[in-house]
């Protein structure tokens, strides 16, 4: 029998008059393993390639196109229209990070909406999608039907595609497909110096492992009492860790098997710095699980919503959540000292760990939820509580 999703997807897909009237040129994406959709370009009229993947999420589109971790993603929308609310301006708060950005800049490789709005209506908009993709260089893909293209990837799994301007994809003239799969993401969006956001009255000093942080971590640090350092993903945090109250893992895109420099310096402050709080988000999630000797692996498509229900294994809290990744960590028997903190109550994996006498933890989806739901923001006071007794406990 054809589920209510396959059903759908049959059904013929009907482009609606904001796209057809509006005098766009066609483009073409074409995924690796086949077929190619048509459809019409917006934003940058240039083509692009990377992991074709796909997000359930209603709204948040102009955080979830500059959070870093989509970095080499091609961000395919299931919420049909796209681009109704326009896009905010670069204003920025009393710590300097953007008010409704997760980052400087539009970090997709590129966009595919089932129907972009060209025509905009939100009280903090400047400009359109399509102007602000344009002026980023990040083209789009309007017109496709992305239910059958969302069947697919879900039956395939995610694919490398190529988004091309005309109405065929040219492997003669096209390099091919990138797999960014095989490339170091983190260190392109990563800090390459440290930085210090003050905080006048903090209550304590956090070490951030930059691997392409999301403004609303930080924010969410900073507004509980935190003075934050944000460091390289590839900076010795271990030498100077000891100057710090608590150590944070952030967010970021691609494998994380590459970070190798990451987990060693986590190794190290694990061993010789026991007593330090340790908290991590989504690949932080992952790095601390390979620094505890875990593994993680490619999931088929990942989990990309806002809307994604998880389940306390410590306390039998069901809590709804924000995610953004393709892999996970694989152990579900994490021996005496770890456990498995949160699990994914659609597909039972891993949603987080815990150790069970140190104060380390970490969690796959986003707490800090920009944008999405807010059920498991108190994790940040948990982990600045922590660092705020392991301050007074130094002393
Ligand atoms: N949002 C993230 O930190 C993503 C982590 C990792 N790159 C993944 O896709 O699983």
């Amino acid at each position: 029998m054809l589920s209510a999703y396959r059903l759908a997807a049959k059904t013929p897909f009907v482009r609606t008059l904001a796209t057809k009237a509006s005098g766009l040129n066609r483009a073409t994406l074409s995924l690796n393993k086949g077929p190619i959709f048509h459809g019409s370009s917006f934003g940058a009229p240039m083509n692009a390639t990377g992991e074709l993947v796909f997000t359930t999420s209603l709204v948040g589109y102009p955080e979830s196109l500059t959070d870093p971790s989509y970095t080499g993603q091609i961000l395919c929308f299931t919420q049909p229209l796209i681009g109704n609310y326009g896009v905010p301006a670069q204003t920025k708060d009393q710590f300097g990070l953007y008010d409704y950005f997760e980052s400087g800049k539009v970090q997709v490789a590129g966009v595919v909406v089932a129907d972009v709005a060209l025509e905009y209506s939100h009280w903090t908009a400047v400009e359109s999608l399509q102007q602000w993709l344009t002026r980023e260089n990040i083209p789009g893909i309007t017109g496709v039907d992305t239910r059958q293209l969302v069947t697919l990837l879900r039956e395939q799994g995610s694919t490398l595609a190529r988004l091309s301007i005309g109405e065929e994809y040219d492997e003669v003239e096209d390099a091919g497909f990138v797999d960014p799969s095989n490339i170091n993401l983190v260190h392109k969006v990563s800090t390459k110096e440290p930085y210090t956001i003050a905080n006048p009255g903090a209550k304590t000093k956090i070490a951030v492992i930059d691997c392409g942080v999301k403004q609303n971590i930080l924010r969410c640090l900073l507004e509980r009492g935190a003075e934050v350092t944000v460091f390289p993903y590839n900076y010795p945090v271990d030498k100077v860790i000891d100057q710090y109250d608590g150590l944070f893992l952030s967010n970021g895109p691609g494998d994380p098997t590459h970070c190798t420099a990451t987990v060693k310096v986590l190794k190290n402050i694990m061993e010789n710095t026991p007593n330090t709080p340790i908290f991590g988000i989504c690949l932080g999630n992952q790095l601390l699980a390979l620094a505890a000797g875990f593994k993680t692996v490619k999931m088929p498509y990942g989990n990309r919503a806002h809307n994604i229900p998880t389940l306390n294994m410590l306390n039998g809290e069901c809590s709804m959540t924000s995610q953004n990744h393709g892999y996970a960590v694989s152990s579900s028997n994490m021996g005496k000292e770890w456990q498995q903190w949160f699990i994914n109550l659609n597909d039972e994996s891993n949603e987080g760990i815990k150790h069970t006498s140190q104060p380390w933890y970490s969690v796959q989806f986003h707490p800090e939820a920009m944008s999405g739901p807010e059920d498991t923001v108190g994790l940040f006071d948990l982990f600045l509580d922590d660092s705020v007794k392991f301050k007074a406990a130094k002393a």
